[in-house]
């Protein structure tokens, strides 16, 4: 299964890139974490926000390969404890197709990313900023992916 992570940003501080690159190469050849960074739109004195929430949306949802699962992070999803998220990865496996995640920019996912998700995840009822949100991601996904094979990393 491969797991792409679609997020709104690039030009990350090499703090973000490090924390997310030290867990994306801890998953194994039969479970890649990619990474595909969407430029945000310029964000001008006058740049109407909805506008470019509209336009950063349509970038992403253009970026998700046909057949994938959609899912969607956002403050007010569905909060999974490791072990939930453990089986929901599970499940993801058994289910065959790959998964997009989708993380937005400052403005947020657009109404037509949220209604694309098949899946809303909640990482915190905090607003996090988008560049925490990826190394969090990594992170919590390696966890699970640690439970559901016994790998040591993972202790309840
Ligand atoms: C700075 S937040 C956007 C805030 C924006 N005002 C909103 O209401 O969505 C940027 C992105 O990070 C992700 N994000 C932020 N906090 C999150 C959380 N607690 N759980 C899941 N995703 C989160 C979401 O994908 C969000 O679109």
């Amino acid at each position: 299964m491969q797991i792409q992570m679609l997020a709104v940003g690039n030009k990350m501080p090499a703090w973000v890139s490090s924390g997310f690159e030290e867990y994306q190469k801890r998953f194994p050849r039969d479970m890649s974490l990619d990474l595909i960074e969407i430029t945000p739109q310029k964000r001008g004195k006058k740049a109407e926000l909805g506008k470019i929430k509209n336009q950063e949306g349509e970038a992403l949802l253009a970026a998700v390969p046909k057949g994938n699962r959609i899912v969607t992070l956002e403050v007010h999803g569905r909060p999974w404890t490791t072990p939930q998220l453990a089986q929901q990865m599970a499940g993801w496996q058994m289910d065959g197709r790959n998964v997009s995640l989708l993380i937005g920019g400052p403005e947020g996912l657009s109404d037509a990313c949220l209604a694309a998700a098949e899946q809303r995840w909640s990482l915190s009822p905090l607003t996090l900023p988008h560049p925490i949100v990826r190394v969090i991601v990594a992170e919590s996904l390696y966890r699970a992916w640690s439970l559901n094979n016994n790998h040591p990393y993972h202790r309840e």
